[in-house]
């Protein structure tokens, strides 16, 4: 079943293939042409689609609807999402086959089982019977058949494989809870069971007050000997988790946490040096990565812009600034969009992108953004531009970022 999430994607490490979607170079065959036909015709009326889909999934199978949260605004959106790009991508096995297997698993936590799947696939032919008439006929409804049929082998093997090794979810005790401004709080957890992941990577949550809502939180810390895992949690209008976390979370609540995901880790193959762009709360997982290229104790050089509103906005500047003291090979450099009389003396003014482009050149850099959708798109430009090539640029997918929307 199509549920989703960030956490979903593989393809988060590499700029130009996470934001178009399509896979280059891959030979198109009748059956994805045949898809492609009817998606283009579905395109302008997604939200139609998805929404009859869900209807009938509900009334077809009742059962079901425990699965899903409450309101499925942004659930509706991430169907079509996924839609997509399995489709898209149905002629590129390796591609296919990495991001359903993602899926596969990350669904584990919603309670999906091998039988729901049929029932999808059965509403999802429907629906598209429904508003794709102008290219439905036998042959695209055995094109969507086979496809579907090989998505959710995959998903369901991918699951079954990791229920031997992983658990479907961590259940995770609030051990504190610091308030850093009125909206931004440091919430740090206790996982009940060994959690393995990956500094750069981000972990989908659903707090107790938003059954089935998850939304997706990078770790702020690199793997800890103590276990503890950190997130920086900005309350944002209409985003409920992330409201639940910084206003209501207290010591003692118990959240739940999907399996980690994501690839924008650090690449210990190389002595590039590395560059990283943090907007707001998106300084997080790059806290993590200073951590982690420490820990492995080789020097490389590292350079922090860390950009936000205001001064005041820059909520983890003393810790930076401490690592910064710690490790000669790290600099850390503030930038503030609204200007010098409201940010720490030393600080740049302006965008990150463009206080990027003044120092260099970073030919030789792997570049490492986090932040806003809007930051990482000009960002990538920016470095793009300066000369590194996209496949050393890694960021999560911007699409699923939006998506994210909280
Ligand atoms: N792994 C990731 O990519 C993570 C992403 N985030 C995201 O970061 C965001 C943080 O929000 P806030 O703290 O409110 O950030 P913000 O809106 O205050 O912006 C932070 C920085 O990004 C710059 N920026 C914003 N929009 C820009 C644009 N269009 N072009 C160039 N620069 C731009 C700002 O000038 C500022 O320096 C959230 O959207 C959150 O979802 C947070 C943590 C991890």
């Amino acid at each position: 079943m199509f549920v989703p999430a960030r956490g979903g994607d593989p393809v988060t490490g590499s700029a130009g293939a996470a934001d178009t979607g399509v896979r280059p170079s891959v030979a198109v065959s009748p059956d994805a042409m045949l898809i492609r036909r009817t998606l283009d015709e579905i395109e302008p009326v997604a939200d139609k689609v998805t929404s009859y889909f869900y209807a009938l999934l509900f009334v077809h199978h009742p059962d079901l609807r425990a699965l899903f949260p409450a309101a499925m605004d942004v659930q509706r959106d991430r169907l079509f999402k996924a839609l997509l790009t399995s489709v898209k991508n149905v002629d590129d096995t390796g591609y296919i086959t990495d991001y359903l297997s993602h899926l596969g698993r990350g669904h584990r936590k919603y309670g999906t089982l091998p039988e729901h799947y049929p029932a999808v696939g059965e509403c999802l032919l429907s629906a598209l019977a429904r508003y794709a008439s102008g290219t439905w006929n036998p042959e695209a409804e055995a094109a969507w058949v086979r496809a579907y049929t090989t998505i959710s082998q995959i998903m369901i093997d991918a699951a079954a494989e990791d229920e031997a090794v992983a658990p479907a979810w961590w259940q995770a005790e609030v051990v504190s809870h610091e308030l850093r401004t009125p909206d931004i709080a440091v919430v740090t957890v206790r996982p009940d069971q060994p959690y393995p992941f990956l500094a750069g990577q981000y972990a989908s949550v659903e707090t107790p007050w938003w059954p089935r809502v998850w939304r997706h939180y990078s770790f702020a810390a690199a793997p800890r000997s103590d276990s503890l895992l950190s997130f920086h949690v900005k309350a944002v209008p209409a985003g409920w988790v992330s409201s639940a976390m910084v206003h209501r979370a207290r010591p003692g609540d118990v959240i739940r946490l999907g399996p980690p995901s994501g690839s924008m880790t650090v690449d210990h193959t190389t002595d590039n040096g590395l560059l990283c762009l943090g907007g707001g709360t998106g300084i997080a997982p790059i806290k993590a990565l200073v951590e982690d290229v420490a820990e492995r104790g080789h020097r490389r050089p590292m350079e922090v812009f860390y950009g936000a509103r205001s001064g005041h906005d820059l909520y983890d500047l003393d810790t930076m600034l401490r690592l910064e003291q710690s490790h000669p090979w790290l600099s850390v450099r503030p930038v503030v969009a609204t200007g010098r009389p409201d940010g720490p003396a030393n600080s740049l003014s302006g965008q990150l992108p463009d206080a990027v482009r003044q120092y260099g050149p970073w030919r030789e850099y792997d570049a490492y953004l986090s932040g806003p959708p809007g930051m990482i798109r000009n960002g990538v430009d920016a470095l793009v531009g300066v000369g590194i090539p996209s496949d050393r640029i890694r960021h999560d997918s911007v699409d699923e970022l939006v998506a994210a929307g909280d």
